[in-house]
């Protein structure tokens, strides 16, 4: 049997950072996507094997189960409907599994990806072989949330070879898990982005979950009707960084001056708000959508402003917000930054020859830029074709 899935990458439109310390944030899932597909050998095949095939990072891992086995077996696994932090023992008993596999030192950040696989596949299914192949359209730690990505297309792949999960297995083409599943995935999902990010509030996975624009607080997330056009250049800065060490020095920093920062995060909190209710308020409202644009753009400058307070932003960053603004054009991090990528709203009334323009400067200074569709189902399986 083979069961694929695939889950949506995300651009956080106002309150990372922010967001793990409690305010609200605004995200969407985006039109790129990681694939997972899981195959279990036939009863007669003699194979023992776990493997991940890494497909576009050209590595392949391979473990024995009975190896794996005799270092996790007394946890009593499978529970697949109860989704369990890994603790910092067990964590360190699966790097050494991880470490056996000698990963090149260029790709070594690919190490807790391959924990958090570990972990996600042995609590949901156990010890049996398979094969899982990995592929991703999203760049990895550039902040699109390729970490959630995988983790939530990896659960959902696993969740949904159980019989448990209710779902059609002779549909064909692409299928949505239904509330309670989705809910169960989604706490999975987040296990595993504990064991990639340390600290993470759970924002990346849900809306690579459920898909759509989110608010999200603590946790808690409500679905965003958006009632204007959303048109989000996307930068990539190439400049590589990693989510866990930039949310632990925001945490370091908020440490050292607790009351201006949670100044920082109460103001946040509060261009999220406005944020989200300029997005949703009906059109034509008081405002036009010109002057909600412009509102927008505002909000994420000061986003932008706050994040440098947060010491989160880069040079990178700060050459992407300095090219856009020669076209009027207002930019944000999006994601962890330390470099990764940045948002910059294209209004409605902006002409193509414009966005050409801004395009090719961002391009001539190394940077990769997109346009991605924004807002769209969050993550899906199948078990028949695709067409
Ligand atoms: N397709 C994948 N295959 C294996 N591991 C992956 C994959 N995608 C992400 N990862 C793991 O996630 C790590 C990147 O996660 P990280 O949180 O730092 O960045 P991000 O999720 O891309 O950005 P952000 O968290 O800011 O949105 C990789 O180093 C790897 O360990
Ligand atoms: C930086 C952060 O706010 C978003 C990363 O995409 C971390 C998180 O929310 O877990
Ligand atoms: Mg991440």
């Amino acid at each position: 049997m083979e069961v694929k899935a695939r889950a949506p990458g995300k651009i956080i439109l106002a309150g990372e950072h922010a967001v793990v310390h409690g305010s609200t944030a605004v995200a969407a899932c985006i039109d790129l996507y990681t694939y997972v597909s899981l195959r279990f050998p036939s009863d007669s095949d003699d194979d023992d094997t776990l493997k991940l095939v890494l497909k576009d990072m050209e590595l392949n891992f391979s473990w024995s189960v009975t190896r794996i086995k005799a270092t996790l077996s007394h946890l009593g696994s499978p529970f697949p409907s109860t989704p369990t932090t890994c603790s910092m023992e067990v964590i360190k008993s699966i790097a050494v599994l991880v470490d056996e596999q000698n990963i090149p030192e260029a790709k070594i950040g690919l190490s807790s990806g391959a924990t958090a696989f570990l972990w996600l596949y042995t609590s949901i299914i156990g010890f049996k072989p398979a094969t899982v192949v990995v592929t991703s359209d999203l760049p990895l730690g550039a902040g699109l949330g390729s970490s959630a990505a995988f983790c939530v297309s990896l659960t959902a792949a696993l969740l949904g070879s159980l019989n448990s999960v209710h779902l059609d297995k002779n549909h064909q083409g692409w299928l949505t898990y239904g509330e309670s599943d989705l809910d169960l995935l989604n706490k999975w999902a987040f296990e595993g982005e504990k064991i990639i990010h340390g600290k993470p509030s759970g924002l990346d996975n849900t809306v690579s979950t459920y898909g759509n624009i989110i608010k999200f607080r603590s946790g808690n997330m409500t679905c965003i009707k958006s009632n204007m056009p959303l048109k989000m250049l996307i930068t990539n800065t190439k400049v590589g960084r990693n989510t866990r060490a930039l949310v632990a020095g925001v945490s370091e920093r908020s440490m050292r001056h607790p009351d201006a920062m949670s100044s920082v995060f109460n103001a946040v909190d509060s261009i999220s708000k406005e944020l989200s209710t300029i997005i949703e308020s009906p059109t034509p409202d008081d405002l036009s959508i010109t002057e909600k644009e412009e509102r927008l753009e505002e909000l994420m400058e000061m986003n932008q402003g706050l994040l440098q307070c947060m010491g989160v932003s880069h040079s990178s960053i700060e050459t992407v917000l300095r090219t856009t603004l020669k076209f009027k054009l207002a930019s944000k991090l999006t994601g962890a930054g330390g470099g990764g990528c940045a948002l910059t709203l294209l209004p409605t009334l902006l002409s193509a020859t414009v966005v050409e323009k801004v395009t090719t400067e961002l391009e001539t200074c190394g940077f990769q830029c997109l346009i991605a569709g924004i807002g769209g189902t969050g993550v899906e399986v199948c078990f028949g074709g695709l067409s």
